[in-house]
Protein backbone atom coordinates (compact mmCIF):
# COMPACT_ATOMS: atom_id res chain seq x y z
CA UNK A 1 0.00 0.00 0.00
CA UNK A 2 2.87 2.54 0.92
CA UNK A 3 4.18 2.14 -2.44
CA UNK A 4 1.29 4.94 -4.03
CA UNK A 5 3.11 8.50 -3.68
CA UNK A 6 1.20 10.52 -1.23
CA UNK A 7 -0.30 7.40 0.64
CA UNK A 8 2.14 7.47 3.75
CA UNK A 9 1.44 11.11 4.62
CA UNK A 10 -2.37 10.63 4.49
CA UNK A 11 -2.06 7.25 6.55
CA UNK A 12 -0.29 9.58 9.20
CA UNK A 13 -3.35 11.88 8.86
CA UNK A 14 -5.75 9.50 9.61
CA UNK A 15 -3.67 8.17 12.32
CA UNK A 16 -3.49 11.95 13.35
CA UNK A 17 -6.92 12.39 13.31
CA UNK A 18 -8.04 9.24 15.29
CA UNK A 19 -5.53 9.37 18.19
CA UNK A 20 -6.86 12.86 19.23
CA UNK A 21 -10.70 12.49 18.49
CA UNK A 22 -10.48 9.32 19.96
CA UNK A 23 -7.59 8.58 22.30
CA UNK A 24 -7.41 12.06 23.71
CA UNK A 25 -3.84 12.40 22.49
CA UNK A 26 -2.18 16.19 21.57
CA UNK A 27 -1.76 16.42 18.71
CA UNK A 28 2.11 16.86 19.12
CA UNK A 29 1.80 13.28 20.87
CA UNK A 30 -0.14 11.72 17.75
CA UNK A 31 2.47 13.15 15.29
CA UNK A 32 5.38 11.92 17.02
CA UNK A 33 3.85 8.45 16.79
CA UNK A 34 2.26 8.90 13.16
CA UNK A 35 5.13 10.57 11.08
CA UNK A 36 8.04 8.43 12.50
CA UNK A 37 8.13 6.01 9.00
CA UNK A 38 7.60 8.96 7.03
CA UNK A 39 10.93 9.83 5.47
CA UNK A 40 10.54 13.32 4.07
CA UNK A 41 9.93 16.88 5.28
CA UNK A 42 7.87 17.12 2.94
CA UNK A 43 5.38 14.65 2.97
CA UNK A 44 5.55 15.14 6.97
CA UNK A 45 4.48 18.69 6.40
CA UNK A 46 1.80 18.01 4.57
CA UNK A 47 0.22 15.04 7.15
CA UNK A 48 0.32 17.59 10.05
CA UNK A 49 -1.21 20.12 7.82
CA UNK A 50 -4.05 17.61 6.88
CA UNK A 51 -4.79 16.74 10.23
CA UNK A 52 -4.98 20.17 11.34
CA UNK A 53 -6.91 21.60 8.77
CA UNK A 54 -9.62 18.60 9.84
CA UNK A 55 -9.48 19.45 13.44
CA UNK A 56 -9.77 23.26 12.98
CA UNK A 57 -12.90 22.79 10.06
CA UNK A 58 -14.55 19.00 11.86
CA UNK A 59 -17.66 20.60 12.52
CA UNK A 60 -18.47 22.31 8.85
CA UNK A 61 -16.85 18.73 7.09
CA UNK A 62 -18.71 16.58 9.23
CA UNK A 63 -21.78 18.82 8.25
CA UNK A 64 -20.70 18.24 4.50
CA UNK A 65 -20.41 14.76 4.98
CA UNK A 66 -24.06 14.38 6.62
CA UNK A 67 -25.49 16.24 4.22
CA UNK A 68 -25.29 13.83 1.55
CA UNK A 69 -25.55 10.71 3.38
CA UNK A 70 -29.41 8.84 4.32
CA UNK A 71 -27.51 7.61 7.45
CA UNK A 72 -25.57 9.21 9.19
CA UNK A 73 -21.52 7.64 9.74
CA UNK A 74 -21.02 6.53 13.61
CA UNK A 75 -18.50 9.57 14.71
CA UNK A 76 -15.56 6.73 14.89
CA UNK A 77 -16.18 5.27 11.40
CA UNK A 78 -13.06 4.92 9.70
CA UNK A 79 -14.87 6.71 6.36
CA UNK A 80 -15.90 9.75 8.27
CA UNK A 81 -12.12 10.08 8.96
CA UNK A 82 -10.72 9.04 5.70
CA UNK A 83 -13.66 11.66 3.90
CA UNK A 84 -12.94 14.60 6.20
CA UNK A 85 -8.94 14.39 4.96
CA UNK A 86 -10.31 13.93 1.42
CA UNK A 87 -12.38 17.17 2.00
CA UNK A 88 -9.44 19.22 4.22
CA UNK A 89 -7.54 18.33 0.94
CA UNK A 90 -9.46 19.69 -1.34
CA UNK A 91 -11.51 22.48 0.45
CA UNK A 92 -8.89 23.84 2.28
CA UNK A 93 -5.16 22.89 0.56
CA UNK A 94 -6.43 22.75 -2.76
CA UNK A 95 -5.64 19.48 -3.60
CA UNK A 96 -7.85 18.69 -7.06
CA UNK A 97 -10.11 15.78 -6.47
CA UNK A 98 -8.76 13.55 -8.31
CA UNK A 99 -5.30 13.47 -6.21
CA UNK A 100 -7.65 13.55 -3.26
CA UNK A 101 -9.25 10.58 -4.53
CA UNK A 102 -6.27 8.46 -5.48
CA UNK A 103 -4.08 9.39 -2.44
CA UNK A 104 -6.63 8.85 0.20
CA UNK A 105 -9.08 6.14 -1.04
CA UNK A 106 -6.61 3.18 -0.44
CA UNK A 107 -6.66 3.92 2.93
CA UNK A 108 -9.96 1.61 2.59
CA UNK A 109 -11.50 -1.18 1.30
CA UNK A 110 -14.56 -3.00 -0.01
CA UNK A 111 -17.72 -1.75 0.80
CA UNK A 112 -16.39 1.47 3.05
CA UNK A 113 -13.96 2.35 0.34
CA UNK A 114 -16.99 2.66 -2.04
CA UNK A 115 -19.27 4.70 0.42
CA UNK A 116 -16.60 7.09 1.02
CA UNK A 117 -15.50 7.73 -2.95
CA UNK A 118 -19.78 8.01 -3.53
CA UNK A 119 -19.84 10.54 -0.94
CA UNK A 120 -17.20 12.54 -2.09
CA UNK A 121 -18.26 11.94 -6.03
CA UNK A 122 -21.41 13.52 -4.78
CA UNK A 123 -20.14 16.52 -3.09
CA UNK A 124 -17.98 17.33 -5.60
CA UNK A 125 -20.48 17.76 -7.82
CA UNK A 126 -22.25 20.39 -5.76
CA UNK A 127 -21.22 23.86 -5.21
CA UNK A 128 -20.28 23.93 -2.35
CA UNK A 129 -18.11 26.18 0.08
CA UNK A 130 -17.28 26.32 3.60
CA UNK A 131 -18.02 29.34 5.70
CA UNK A 132 -15.70 32.30 6.26
CA UNK A 133 -14.65 31.23 9.66
CA UNK A 134 -14.51 26.98 11.34
CA UNK A 135 -17.81 26.58 13.24
CA UNK A 136 -16.70 25.67 16.50
CA UNK A 137 -18.61 22.58 18.35
CA UNK A 138 -21.45 23.79 20.54
CA UNK A 139 -19.77 22.99 23.80
CA UNK A 140 -16.71 25.57 22.78
CA UNK A 141 -19.48 28.24 21.54
CA UNK A 142 -21.11 27.23 25.04
CA UNK A 143 -17.93 28.49 27.07
CA UNK A 144 -16.44 31.06 24.78
CA UNK A 145 -19.57 33.03 24.25
CA UNK A 146 -19.69 35.85 22.09
CA UNK A 147 -15.88 35.31 21.38
CA UNK A 148 -16.38 32.31 20.07
CA UNK A 149 -16.78 32.95 16.25
CA UNK A 150 -14.22 36.18 16.46
CA UNK A 151 -11.57 33.85 17.66
CA UNK A 152 -12.63 31.11 15.30
CA UNK A 153 -11.95 33.35 12.33
CA UNK A 154 -8.36 33.78 13.74
CA UNK A 155 -7.69 29.81 12.51
CA UNK A 156 -8.58 30.37 9.31
CA UNK A 157 -4.40 31.56 8.79
CA UNK A 158 -1.74 30.11 10.39
CA UNK A 159 -0.24 32.64 12.76
CA UNK A 160 2.74 34.54 11.86
CA UNK A 161 6.19 34.46 14.13
CA UNK A 162 6.72 36.40 16.60
CA UNK A 163 10.29 36.93 18.05
CA UNK A 164 11.39 38.29 21.61
CA UNK A 165 14.84 40.22 21.67
CA UNK A 166 17.37 40.28 24.25
CA UNK A 167 18.12 43.68 23.78
CA UNK A 168 15.39 46.17 22.73
CA UNK A 169 17.33 48.92 21.73
CA UNK A 170 17.67 47.91 18.55
CA UNK A 171 13.98 46.50 18.18
CA UNK A 172 13.39 48.94 14.96
CA UNK A 173 16.60 48.26 13.54
CA UNK A 174 16.43 44.57 13.78
CA UNK A 175 12.53 44.51 12.62
CA UNK A 176 13.23 46.48 9.10
CA UNK A 177 16.26 44.34 8.78
CA UNK A 178 14.29 41.04 9.37
CA UNK A 179 11.57 42.52 6.78
CA UNK A 180 9.17 42.36 10.16
CA UNK A 181 6.99 44.60 12.19
CA UNK A 182 7.36 45.54 15.86
CA UNK A 183 3.93 45.53 17.81
CA UNK A 184 6.35 46.49 20.78
CA UNK A 185 9.57 46.93 22.30
CA UNK A 186 11.55 43.65 21.80
CA UNK A 187 8.82 42.80 19.87
CA UNK A 188 9.54 41.91 16.05
CA UNK A 189 6.41 40.00 13.88
CA UNK A 190 7.48 37.98 10.91
CA UNK A 191 5.70 36.22 8.16
CA UNK A 192 4.69 32.95 9.03
CA UNK A 193 6.95 30.37 7.54
CA UNK A 194 10.24 32.56 7.82
CA UNK A 195 13.13 30.08 8.30
CA UNK A 196 13.77 30.82 11.58
CA UNK A 197 17.30 29.47 12.25
CA UNK A 198 18.57 31.42 8.93
CA UNK A 199 17.82 34.82 10.42
CA UNK A 200 21.11 37.13 11.71
CA UNK A 201 21.64 36.58 15.78
CA UNK A 202 20.11 33.49 15.84
CA UNK A 203 23.41 31.17 16.81
CA UNK A 204 24.20 34.62 19.23
CA UNK A 205 21.01 33.94 20.77
CA UNK A 206 19.81 37.44 20.32
CA UNK A 207 16.33 36.70 20.15
CA UNK A 208 14.16 34.05 20.66
CA UNK A 209 10.49 32.71 19.11
CA UNK A 210 7.76 33.36 21.94
CA UNK A 211 3.92 34.80 20.72
CA UNK A 212 3.50 38.59 21.61
CA UNK A 213 0.77 37.28 23.96
CA UNK A 214 2.78 35.25 25.81
CA UNK A 215 5.16 37.98 26.73
CA UNK A 216 3.17 39.99 28.34
CA UNK A 217 2.76 38.39 31.78
CA UNK A 218 6.77 38.83 32.26
CA UNK A 219 6.91 42.48 30.37
CA UNK A 220 4.16 43.51 33.44
CA UNK A 221 6.24 42.66 36.05
CA UNK A 222 8.41 45.79 34.64
CA UNK A 223 12.91 45.82 34.68
CA UNK A 224 14.27 43.84 37.43
CA UNK A 225 17.31 45.75 37.89
CA UNK A 226 17.54 48.46 40.19
CA UNK A 227 20.10 50.84 42.18
CA UNK A 228 20.07 48.03 44.96
CA UNK A 229 21.36 45.53 42.61
CA UNK A 230 19.21 43.23 40.94
CA UNK A 231 15.61 41.82 42.32
CA UNK A 232 15.00 38.67 42.89
CA UNK A 233 11.98 36.94 41.00
CA UNK A 234 10.37 33.01 41.41
CA UNK A 235 9.17 31.69 37.98
CA UNK A 236 7.14 29.14 39.22
CA UNK A 237 6.55 26.59 36.19
CA UNK A 238 9.08 28.50 34.51
CA UNK A 239 9.62 25.64 31.44
CA UNK A 240 10.38 25.68 28.95
CA UNK A 241 11.60 29.11 29.50
CA UNK A 242 10.31 31.75 27.49
CA UNK A 243 9.52 34.10 30.43
CA UNK A 244 12.93 32.88 32.36
CA UNK A 245 14.42 34.55 29.21
CA UNK A 246 12.44 38.16 29.31
CA UNK A 247 12.60 38.22 33.17
CA UNK A 248 16.54 37.45 33.07
CA UNK A 249 17.32 40.05 29.92
CA UNK A 250 15.12 42.39 31.79
CA UNK A 251 17.87 42.71 34.83
CA UNK A 252 15.89 40.32 37.28
CA UNK A 253 18.02 37.43 39.17
CA UNK A 254 15.30 34.58 38.28
CA UNK A 255 14.97 31.22 39.99
CA UNK A 256 12.96 29.19 37.63
CA UNK A 257 11.31 26.46 39.32
CA UNK A 258 9.64 23.45 37.47
CA UNK A 259 8.87 20.02 37.62
CA UNK A 260 9.81 18.44 34.61
CA UNK A 261 13.23 17.30 33.70
CA UNK A 262 12.82 17.14 30.04
CA UNK A 263 11.13 21.08 29.95
CA UNK A 264 13.56 21.92 32.09
CA UNK A 265 16.79 20.39 29.39
CA UNK A 266 14.94 23.02 26.84
CA UNK A 267 14.96 25.88 29.21
CA UNK A 268 18.76 24.96 29.88
CA UNK A 269 19.30 25.14 25.99
CA UNK A 270 17.79 28.17 25.74
CA UNK A 271 19.71 29.90 28.56
CA UNK A 272 22.98 28.67 26.64
CA UNK A 273 22.44 30.01 23.83
CA UNK A 274 21.25 32.97 24.94
CA UNK A 275 23.47 33.93 27.39
CA UNK A 276 21.58 34.52 30.31
CA UNK A 277 21.41 33.17 33.55
CA UNK A 278 19.19 31.47 36.15
CA UNK A 279 18.99 29.41 38.72
CA UNK A 280 17.26 26.14 38.03
CA UNK A 281 15.01 24.29 40.60
CA UNK A 282 13.33 20.66 39.74
CA UNK A 283 10.79 20.78 42.20
CA UNK A 284 7.02 20.14 42.34
CA UNK A 285 5.83 23.52 43.71
CA UNK A 286 3.11 21.68 45.66
CA UNK A 287 5.84 20.72 48.03
CA UNK A 288 8.88 22.36 47.51
CA UNK A 289 9.57 25.13 49.91
CA UNK A 290 11.69 28.48 49.60
CA UNK A 291 15.03 29.08 51.40
CA UNK A 292 15.10 32.35 50.46
CA UNK A 293 12.53 35.44 50.13
CA UNK A 294 11.45 37.24 45.90
CA UNK A 295 10.38 40.92 45.46
CA UNK A 296 8.11 39.22 42.77
CA UNK A 297 6.77 35.52 41.87
CA UNK A 298 5.50 34.73 38.20
CA UNK A 299 3.19 31.85 37.64
CA UNK A 300 2.61 30.59 34.12
CA UNK A 301 0.54 27.68 35.58
CA UNK A 302 -0.47 24.81 33.72
CA UNK A 303 -3.42 24.97 31.89
CA UNK A 304 -5.80 23.35 29.30
CA UNK A 305 -3.81 25.62 26.87
CA UNK A 306 -7.05 26.11 24.91
CA UNK A 307 -5.51 29.77 24.08
CA UNK A 308 -2.61 27.88 21.80
CA UNK A 309 -5.88 26.37 19.45
CA UNK A 310 -4.33 28.30 16.61
CA UNK A 311 -1.44 26.24 16.56
CA UNK A 312 -2.76 23.33 18.42
CA UNK A 313 -6.45 23.05 16.93
CA UNK A 314 -6.15 19.31 19.43
CA UNK A 315 -7.54 21.74 22.09
CA UNK A 316 -10.99 22.68 20.52
CA UNK A 317 -11.23 18.81 20.66
CA UNK A 318 -10.33 17.47 23.31
CA UNK A 319 -10.72 19.84 26.06
CA UNK A 320 -13.78 19.89 27.93
CA UNK A 321 -15.22 20.37 31.33
CA UNK A 322 -13.83 17.38 33.49
CA UNK A 323 -10.02 18.99 32.26
CA UNK A 324 -10.81 22.47 32.63
CA UNK A 325 -12.10 21.47 36.43
CA UNK A 326 -8.62 19.66 36.55
CA UNK A 327 -6.25 22.02 35.95
CA UNK A 328 -8.69 24.95 37.68
CA UNK A 329 -8.10 22.88 41.28
CA UNK A 330 -4.26 22.81 40.53
CA UNK A 331 -3.76 26.14 39.09
CA UNK A 332 -5.81 27.30 42.82
CA UNK A 333 -3.29 24.74 44.55
CA UNK A 334 -0.44 26.82 43.14
CA UNK A 335 -2.05 30.05 43.44
CA UNK A 336 -1.97 29.53 47.23
CA UNK A 337 1.49 28.25 47.41
CA UNK A 338 3.03 31.66 45.53
CA UNK A 339 0.76 33.38 48.00
CA UNK A 340 2.05 31.85 51.30
CA UNK A 341 5.81 32.52 49.87
CA UNK A 342 5.22 36.09 48.86
CA UNK A 343 6.08 38.57 50.91
CA UNK A 344 4.61 41.91 52.32
CA UNK A 345 5.17 44.69 49.05
CA UNK A 346 6.17 42.04 46.67
CA UNK A 347 4.30 41.35 43.06
CA UNK A 348 2.63 38.32 41.98
CA UNK A 349 1.53 38.08 38.61
CA UNK A 350 -0.79 34.71 37.51
CA UNK A 351 -0.96 34.02 33.59
CA UNK A 352 -2.76 30.77 31.67
CA UNK A 353 -3.00 30.69 27.91
CA UNK A 354 -6.47 29.70 28.43
CA UNK A 355 -9.49 30.59 27.22
CA UNK A 356 -11.75 29.14 30.11
CA UNK A 357 -13.27 31.91 32.57
CA UNK A 358 -12.58 28.88 35.37
CA UNK A 359 -8.73 29.17 34.68
CA UNK A 360 -8.81 32.58 34.21
CA UNK A 361 -11.01 35.37 35.91
CA UNK A 362 -13.01 32.86 38.11
CA UNK A 363 -9.55 31.88 39.69
CA UNK A 364 -8.66 35.76 39.99
CA UNK A 365 -11.15 36.55 42.45
CA UNK A 366 -10.82 34.55 44.72
CA UNK A 367 -6.86 35.67 45.14
CA UNK A 368 -7.38 37.79 48.20
CA UNK A 369 -4.00 40.35 47.61
CA UNK A 370 -4.14 43.90 47.05
CA UNK A 371 -4.85 44.40 42.77
CA UNK A 372 -2.10 45.94 40.57
CA UNK A 373 -4.71 46.71 37.86
CA UNK A 374 -2.98 46.09 34.40
CA UNK A 375 -3.04 49.53 32.77
CA UNK A 376 -3.33 50.05 28.73
CA UNK A 377 -0.35 52.41 28.12
CA UNK A 378 1.57 49.18 29.66
CA UNK A 379 0.07 47.04 26.58
CA UNK A 380 1.03 46.94 22.99
CA UNK A 381 -1.36 49.45 20.68
CA UNK A 382 -4.92 48.02 20.36
CA UNK A 383 -5.17 46.03 23.52
CA UNK A 384 -7.18 47.33 26.07
CA UNK A 385 -7.44 45.54 29.94
CA UNK A 386 -10.69 44.26 31.45
CA UNK A 387 -12.48 46.57 33.42
CA UNK A 388 -11.29 44.51 36.83
CA UNK A 389 -7.69 45.31 35.49
CA UNK A 390 -6.97 42.20 34.45
CA UNK A 391 -5.97 41.02 30.85
CA UNK A 392 -7.86 38.56 28.26
CA UNK A 393 -6.32 38.29 24.78
CA UNK A 394 -7.47 36.05 22.29
CA UNK A 395 -7.14 35.34 18.53
CA UNK A 396 -9.37 37.91 17.37
CA UNK A 397 -7.36 40.55 18.95
CA UNK A 398 -4.83 42.86 16.71
CA UNK A 399 -6.42 40.81 14.04
CA UNK A 400 -5.60 43.23 11.23
CA UNK A 401 -1.75 42.39 12.24
CA UNK A 402 -2.01 38.78 12.32
CA UNK A 403 -3.43 37.84 15.92
CA UNK A 404 -2.52 36.45 18.94
CA UNK A 405 -2.10 33.36 21.23
CA UNK A 406 -4.88 33.63 24.19
CA UNK A 407 -3.86 34.74 27.74
CA UNK A 408 -5.45 35.63 30.65
CA UNK A 409 -3.25 37.51 33.06
CA UNK A 410 -3.44 39.35 36.66
CA UNK A 411 -1.26 41.30 38.60
CA UNK A 412 -1.33 41.84 42.41
CA UNK A 413 0.61 42.89 45.16
CA UNK A 414 0.68 41.68 48.54
C1 LIG B 1 2.48 26.86 30.85
S1 LIG B 1 3.85 25.83 31.08
C2 LIG B 1 5.09 27.00 31.47
C3 LIG B 1 5.65 27.77 30.32
C4 LIG B 1 6.85 28.64 30.70
N1 LIG B 1 6.53 29.54 31.79
C5 LIG B 1 7.41 29.45 29.54
O1 LIG B 1 7.16 30.65 29.46
O2 LIG B 1 8.11 28.86 28.72
C6 LIG B 1 3.50 25.12 32.64
C7 LIG B 1 4.64 24.37 33.28
O3 LIG B 1 4.21 23.96 34.57
C8 LIG B 1 4.96 22.83 34.93
N2 LIG B 1 4.30 22.20 36.10
C9 LIG B 1 3.12 21.53 36.13
N3 LIG B 1 2.83 21.14 37.39
C10 LIG B 1 3.84 21.59 38.17
C11 LIG B 1 4.13 21.49 39.57
N4 LIG B 1 3.30 20.87 40.40
N5 LIG B 1 5.26 22.05 40.03
C12 LIG B 1 6.12 22.69 39.19
N6 LIG B 1 5.90 22.80 37.87
C13 LIG B 1 4.79 22.27 37.36
C14 LIG B 1 4.98 22.02 33.66
O4 LIG B 1 6.05 21.10 33.65
C15 LIG B 1 5.11 23.11 32.59
O5 LIG B 1 6.45 23.25 32.20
Amino acid sequence: MSDIPGLPARRAALQMIDAVLHRGETLEQAERNATRHIRGPADRALSIAIASEVLRWLVDFDGLIDSVMKKPLPDDAKARSVLRLMLAQWLRLDTPPHAVIATALPLLTGGTRRLAHGVFSTLNKQEISLPDAPTMPDRVIDRWGDRAEIIAAGLIAPPPVDLALKNWADTDERAASMGGVSLAPGHIRLPRGTPIDQLPGFAEGDWWVQDLAATLPARLLGQGGGPNGPKRVLDLCAAPGGKTLQLAAAGWQVTALDISERRLGKLRQNLERTGLEAEIIKANALTWQPAKQFDAILLDAPCTATGTCRRHPDVIHRIGDRQIEEMAELQNALLERAIEWLPEGSALVYAVCSLESAEGDAQAESVGLTPMPITAEELPAGLQPTDDGWLRTDAGMLSDEGGLDGFFVARWVK
